[in-house]
């Protein structure tokens, strides 16, 4: 009878596993006006979130993961975008490296933020682009491993379409290309520590999630002649790499992390609003201000280890992912300035195993005699064989040997080198020097929220998040 006038919000609604949904709910009304006031406080409201961004840079690998990107984020996520008056361009790369290219090209300051659609890797090209960007227009040496560099303030959204998605799953708590939009949306914001690895004075790459020598060093040498296979790659190599069962002679070097609250072993792990890493930042900071910069970190107390080793790890955020939902080192932290150094010694195929099964299970994966853990503020690794040509100990008998052994790989021999996987990208050098830089850049992102058991409270909490 009378004519209903009527407006629709759009709203986060958190479900299981932390993902998010976005609902809507639709208020009628007979008073045109009174519907427009409610429409206009609303917009005002919205108007006052400053945090969230209105317009982005977004790349696509349309050849990550399962090939899906370009679907992904037509289909899932630019329809959310547009719901959220949020305007995009959009890149779809040609090849490796374009994203990274690009951003040295484009006026980036345009942007509230840079979404990248693939996995780990195209996450890292696009990170490269950002800091490397930012540090060249501050003029800063980036070939300089003690260079302090500039924050990149300018947020990185990712939408899982990768392999891994370890650095999604790690900073979200699942790999959901819809949750991942949400949470730019809102404009969240989470602070993410990165390493810079260096060798001799020469930049080679930034880490945020797994750099590793040995076993996924060589698990990614191999998978990346199989990438036809998709994520399967990983599975494959990884069954293969465990079969061989090789082990590297080197010697580490490193310097703890003394600003930071938390260890390695702590039962508690990094979530949201993270205390550890908010104190451990102040300290931090306060350390610094303390010393002036004339306090040459290279001065502290390095720690050196030698031995054989079946892996060696170095993690600046839990690595958790689908294959592992606990990670490489559960108790790692996103923000406060350090890394975990995990250690893994010559040890049995049995042991190994073992170890390795403890990171899909609750038992303690650090606990056994050949696994040692540390947490770091930076770190040096040089491999026996890289000593040897250094001090030109140079046994033709050994090169011999060697070569023998690259022939015949099942013979574990320790003499040739493996590579660093940074990331999911090999590193050309073995020699490197690692140094981590506490919240050096931002994600769209809150971290892992803690599991809210009481179903009422997603509800509850759901209203907050008006899109
Ligand atoms: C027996 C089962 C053991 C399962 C152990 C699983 C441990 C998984 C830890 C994964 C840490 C991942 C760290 C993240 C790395 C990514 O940055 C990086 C790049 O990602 P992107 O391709 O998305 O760009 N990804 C990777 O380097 C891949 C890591 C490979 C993980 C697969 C490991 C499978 C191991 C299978 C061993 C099988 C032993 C079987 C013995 C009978
Ligand atoms: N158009 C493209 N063609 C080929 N390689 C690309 C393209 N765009 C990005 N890449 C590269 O592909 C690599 C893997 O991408 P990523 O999205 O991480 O997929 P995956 O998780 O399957 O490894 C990255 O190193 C990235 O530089
Ligand atoms: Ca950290």
């Amino acid at each position: 009878m009378t004519k209903l006038h009527a407006f629709t919000v759009y709203y986060v609604k958190k479900a299981r596993n932390h993902r998010w949904r976005c609902s809507d709910v639709t208020f009628w009304c007979v008073d045109e006006h009174l519907c427009n006031q409610w429409i206009q406080a609303l917009k005002e409201l919205l108007e006052m979130q400053k945090s969230r961004p209105k317009q982005l840079l977004v790349y696509i690998n349309p050849y990550g993961g399962k090939r899906q990107g370009k679907r992904i984020y037509e289909q899932k996520v630019a329809p959310l975008f547009s719901l959220a008056s949020i305007s995009t361009d959009v890149v779809i790369t040609e090849h490796a490296n374009h994203a990274k290219d690009n951003l040295f090209e484009v006026n980036i300051y345009k942007y509230d933020g840079v979404v990248c659609v693939g996995g780990d890797g195209m996450f890292s090209e696009v990170m490269h682009g950002l800091i490397g960007r930012i540090q060249k227009d501050s003029g800063i040496d980036q070939n300089n491993p003690k260079a302090s560099l500039v924050q990149c303030n300018i947020r990185i959204g990712i939408i899982p379409a990768g392999s891994t998605d370890c650095i999604c799953y790690s900073t979200v708590g699942i790999s959901d290309p819809v949750t991942s939009a949400l949470h730019i949306i809102v404009g969240d914001c989470q602070p993410l520590d990165v390493s810079s690895v260096h060798h001799n004075n020469m930049f080679l790459k930034y880490s945020v999630s797994l750099l590793g020598y040995g076993f996924y060093g060589d698990i990614l040498k191999d998978s990346e002649k199989k990438r036809w296979m998709g994520p399967m790659r990983y599975d494959y190599s990884g069954f293969k790499t465990f079969l061989s069962h090789h082990y590297y002679e080197g010697t580490i070097a490193y310097q703890p992390a003394k600003h930071t609250l938390g260890s390695p072993r702590d039962k508690d792990s990094c979530r949201t609003g993270c205390y550890i890493c908010k104190k451990s930042e102040q300290q931090l900071a306060e350390q610094h201000k303390d010393c002036g910069l004339k306090h040459e970190e290279g001065e502290e107390e390095w720690k050196v280890i030698k031995g054989k080793f079946l892996a060696i790890n170095a993690v600046n955020m839990s690595c958790a992912c689908p294959r592992s939902p606990k990670g490489l080192s559960p108790a790692a932290h996103l923000a406060d300035g350090s890394a975990d150094l995990i250690l893994v010694r010559k040890c049995s195929r049995f042991d190994f195993l073992r170890y390795l099964v403890r990171h899909t299970n609750q038992d303690d994966q650090f606990d056994f005699p050949f696994v040692d853990v540390y947490r770091v503020k930076s770190f040096q690794f040089t491999s026996k064989l890289s000593e040897d040509n250094e001090s030109n100990v140079m046994d033709i008998g050994k090169k011999r040997f060697g070569q023998f052994c690259r022939d015949h790989p099942a013979c574990c021999c320790n003499i040739v080198n493996s590579t660093w996987n940074c990331d999911g990208e090999t590193l050309d050098s073995s020699a490197i020097e690692v140094r981590v830089h506490c919240q050096l850049m931002k994600l769209f992102a809150r971290g892992i929220e803690e599991n809210c058991k009481d179903e009422a409270a997603y509800s509850q909490n759901s209203a907050e998040q008006l899109l």
